[in-house]
This record gives C-alpha cells, sequence and structure tokens, in this order.
C-alpha cells in the first residue's frame, strides 16, 4: 500500500477564515475529511498534519520520507524562507509536490520564490482547497509506479 503525508506549515490551520478573498472558504478539516475518503476509496495510507513551527515541519518531512511516503507538502510562508526545510526534502530523498492554495505568482514578488520547488516533482498553485485532491491524484501514480519499480529490481 502507497503511503502520501498532506503536510501543512504556518497558518494554515486558519483556511476558511483567514483572507477568504486569497484563500476560499474551505477549512482544513474539510480537505483532511475529503482527502481521507479519497484515499480510502484508492487504498493509499494517508497522514494529514499541520504544524506552526518550522523545526516540526521539518520533522515532519524527515518522518515521512524515512517511512518512504510520498509528500505532498504546504509550506505557508517558509516556502519562501527556509533552506531548512529544503534540506529536509533533499535529505531524505522524499518524492515531494510543492502546494499552494492561491497563486503566488500573482501576489506579491516575495511569494514567486519558492526555496522547495527545486527539490519538489512539480508545483501546483491557484486552484484554491482543490489543489490537494490535484496534488493527490498526481502524486500517487508516481508512488506505485516507484514501488512497482523496487519491486520488479
Ligand atoms: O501561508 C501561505 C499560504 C500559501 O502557501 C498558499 O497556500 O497559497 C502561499 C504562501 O505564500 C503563504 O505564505
Amino acid at each position: 500500500m502507497v503511503a502520501v503525508h498532506v503536510l501543512n506549515g504556518p497558518n494554515l490551520n486558519l483556511l476558511g477564515t483567514r483572507e477568504p478573498g486569497t484563500y476560499g472558504s474551505v477549512t482544513l478539516a474539510d480537505v483532511e475529511e475529503r482527502l481521507k475518503a479519497r484515499a480510502a476509496a484508492a487504498g493509499v495510507d494517508l497522514t494529514f498534519r499541520q504544524t506552526n513551527f518550522e523545526g516540526e515541519l521539518v520533522t515532519h518531512i524527515q518522518q515521512a520520507g524515512l517511512a518512504g511516503a510520498g509528500i505532498v507538502i504546504n509550506a505557508g510562508a517558509y516556502t519562501h524562507t527556509s533552506v531548512a526545510i529544503r534540506d529536509a526534502i533533499k535529505g531524505v530523498d522524499a518524492l515531494a509536490i510543492e502546494l499552494h492554495v492561491s497563486n503566488v505568482h500573482a501576489r506579491e514578488e516575495f511569494r514567486h520564490h519558492s526555496y522547495m520547488a527545486p527539490v519538489c516533482v512539480g508545483v501546483i498553485c491557484g486552484f484554491g482547497a482543490a489543489g490537494y485532491d490535484l496534488a493527490f491524484d498526481a502524486i500517487v501514480p508516481l508512488l506505485q509506479k516507484r514501488a512497482a519499480a523496487k519491486s520488479a529490481a
């Protein structure tokens, strides 16, 4: 069974009430519930986490990567500031997708740069909370392919 860890960084616990014009009205609990149903239907082991602390997010990445899980990560503002988060993804050789609810490229200049993007498989942004579903649908076949290649080796 493939495993996916959906990791959320600072302020994402406020999704649904925080700047609704930018982030929409869907809450993180709504997203978690939807993804859990999706994962159960697809036979995927899903872990869903949120933290406001950079070091804790690093630990969550390490735990996911070392367990061989794929990572969907919305690191929030740490995307634009954190070398530690990039190093964690790289350090455990994680298969990761960077996710943003908003289109960061249509926003302030400081949101255009991501420390994580070069160590992720790809980036999904600008599709609102539906981006979580898109990322889940994108990462599962990659993990299945990786698992099949490992068992054939
Ligand atoms: O906290 C966030 C949320 C965000 O990651 C998004 O999901 O659109 C975009 C970031 O720039 C911002 O700091």
